[in-house]
Order: C-alpha cells, then structure tokens, then sequence
C-alpha cells in the first residue's frame, strides 16, 4: 500500500523505499517462516518466544504493533505471525475501512487463532477506533445497527483472535490505540551484511547466478531496506543477462548500479534533496523540519518517517532541540 503523503517524486525513483506495483510480484521471495527473516535480531528472538508461549498455552498471541519506515519487512512479519500461530492471515487497511460495516463483517468473520492484520493503523478513523477497542480487549463487537429512535446496539462475542497493525507513523496513533497492543515492535534499518544475505537468497530463488561481491555490491546501495535490496536485484539481472553471460559479479553490479543512476551511498532523489537544502538554504542548520519541508515542498510527515531516520542513522544529520544540522 502506497502512503499518501509520498510524493509522486519519491515513488518513481528505483531506490524509492515506497512500494510499487512491480514489488506484488515479490511474493515468492518473501520470507514465510520467522526462521527466514534476516536481521532484526531483537524482533527475531522476541516474536519467537511470544509465539512459541502463546501457541504452548494455546491462546491467540497479544496484539501486535510493528512501526518502521516502508520496506522493511512489517507486512512480511505479519504473515509470518499468522503462519507460524497456525492461523489465517485477514488483511485490510486504515484507510479501507470507511464504513463501521467494514470492520465488522471481517471480525465476525474471523476463526479462533486469526490474525486481523490492519496496514497503516494510523490512518483509521476515530469511529472504527471506537469499535476496535472493545473488540482488542474483550474479544467483543459493539455496534449500533439503525438510526434514530429505531437505533439499537448489539453485542457479539468474538471468537480471541491476535491484531497485527503495521504503520510508518507511530506518533500519529492516538494513546488508548496504542496501549491496547501487548507487543510493539520497530523495525530498524538493515545493515549491509543482513541485506547480502537478502540479496543472496532472493538471488537464489530467482535462480540468478551472482558472486557474493556481487551481492555486497547491491546490498551497499539499497538505503538498508530489503525491498530496494531485492528490485535493485531485479535490475543487475536484467544488465548481466544483456551485457555479462548472466552472472552478477561485482563489475556487472557496479556498471549495471552506475547506469541506473543509483546513488553508491544508497541516498535517494529525495535524500539528497534534503542534504543539498539543508545545506545551502540553511547553512548545514540548525533548521527546524517544517522549514526545510516547506522549501522542499514536501510533507512534514513523510520527512519525519521515511526520510530522517535513515540520514540519522547513517551519520548524515543529528536532529537537535533548535532543528536538524548536518554532521
Ligand atoms: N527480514 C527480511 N528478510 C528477507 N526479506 C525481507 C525481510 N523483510 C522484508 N523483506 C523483503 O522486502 C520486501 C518488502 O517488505 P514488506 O512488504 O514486508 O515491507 P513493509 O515494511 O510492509 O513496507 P510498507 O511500509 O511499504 O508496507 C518483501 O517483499 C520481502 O521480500
Ligand atoms: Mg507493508
């Protein structure tokens, strides 16, 4: 699912984190088992002893919340969640249940043990909150059928089932929302040797040939996310194929990488774009994120999730209490 606030900039750059519709496709690389998950060590071990204590009581596993910027594998682990609790994945989204309805008819739809797995919980709104809360605690569905004085509520015990939610955006959700999830957990950004054995792997189910340079080679340029990992993989197949006798060496990666215009730090059209600003419009900063939001014309929020906390991460800018400064 597309975030709204990226902006169509964003979305059409190869190294764009933000999914596109070429990704779909990525379903037979993505990983089905938790055993498969690369990385986040800490996420790994600790949905593995949750879920192993939940399926040993045999009860449904607490509410899950997973945050962290696109492409880093939220939706992977929901499926990964249902599949290893034994139970069927539901999904739908914030912005896909307008309708009280809507919620409704999938939570009563729902078999012992389910997942309900609501992408970007943050952008649900403040009237199917009010029927999630019941739902989440008590396993119960309150709703009010009619209008009027014909109104009436009914109650409707649910079979206990786990919400998984996944958002970019964590500050957006409202408190009472996120004190219900029993388990929160926030994706990091990968590093380059978790992203080789992505790119590794993928390549393998792909049956593309590649030397581990290689690998090393497109891992390094993927801004730590798995999902750039496995379409720039897509991309140097094409070039060894058409110029190399079909293997990914690191020569090919390199060329094929340079060609694509793909940034050797892994930065984006619109990292960069922030850098030179802050730069030059700001003086290296401290320049508070509405300004330099305002100069590049784009969304607060997308500035906060997708792109800040990758150049913080990698060294490029500290936020402090007067605003952001490059290092
Ligand atoms: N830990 C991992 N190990 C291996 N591959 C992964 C991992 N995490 C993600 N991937 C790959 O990256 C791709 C993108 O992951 P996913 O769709 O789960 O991201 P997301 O966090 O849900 O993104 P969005 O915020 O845009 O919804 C998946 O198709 C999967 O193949
Ligand atoms: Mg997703």
């Amino acid at each position: 699912m597309i975030p709204p606030f990226s902006s169509a900039n964003s979305q059409q750059r190869l190294i764009s984190p933000m999914g596109r519709s070429e990704d779909q496709n990525d379903n037979n690389i993505r990983p089905a088992l938790l055993a498969e998950y690369i990385g986040q060590p800490v996420v790994k071990e600790q949905m593995g002893v949750f879920i192993n204590a939940a399926l040993s009581r045999k009860e449904a596993l607490d509410h899950t919340l997973i945050f962290g910027p696109p492409g880093l594998g939220k939706t992977t682990l929901a499926n990964i969640i249902a599949r290893e609790m034994g139970g069927n994945l539901r999904s739908t989204s914030g912005p896909v249940l307008e309708r009280a309805g809507d919620l409704a008819a999938m939570l009563t739809n729902l078999e012992p043990g389910d997942v309900l797995f609501i992408d970007e919980i943050h952008r649900l709104s403040p009237m199917i909150e009010e029927i999630l809360y019941p739902a989440m605690e008590d396993f119960q569905l309150d709703i009010m059928i009619g209008e009027g004085p014909a109104a009436r509520s009914i109650k409707l015990d649910l079979p206990p089932f786990t919400l998984v939610a996944a958002t970019t955006r964590a500050g957006l959700l409202t408190s009472p929302l996120r004190d219900r999830f029993g388990i929160v957990q926030r994706l990091e950004f990968y590093n380059v040797e978790d992203l080789t054995t992505i790119v590794t792997r993928s390549a393998g189910l792909l049956n593309v040939p590649m030397t581990k340079e290689g690998a090393v080679e497109v891992a390094r340029r993927s801004r730590g996310t798995p999902r750039i990992a496995n379409r720039l993989l897509r991309r140097v197949r094409d070039y060894a194929q058409v110029k190399g006798d079909g293997t990914v060496t690191a020569e090919i990666a390199y060329s094929a990488l340079d060609m694509l215009a793909v940034d050797k730090r892994g930065l984006d059209n619109l990292d960069r774009r922030y850098l030179e600003m802050l730069e030059e419009r700001f003086n290296g900063g401290p320049a508070g994120v509405e300004s330099i939001a305002a100069a590049l014309a784009e969304d607060r929020g997308t500035l906060e999730d997708v792109i800040e906390p990758y150049l913080i991460q990698q060294g490029y800018i500290v936020r402090t209490a007067r605003g952001r400064m490059l290092t």
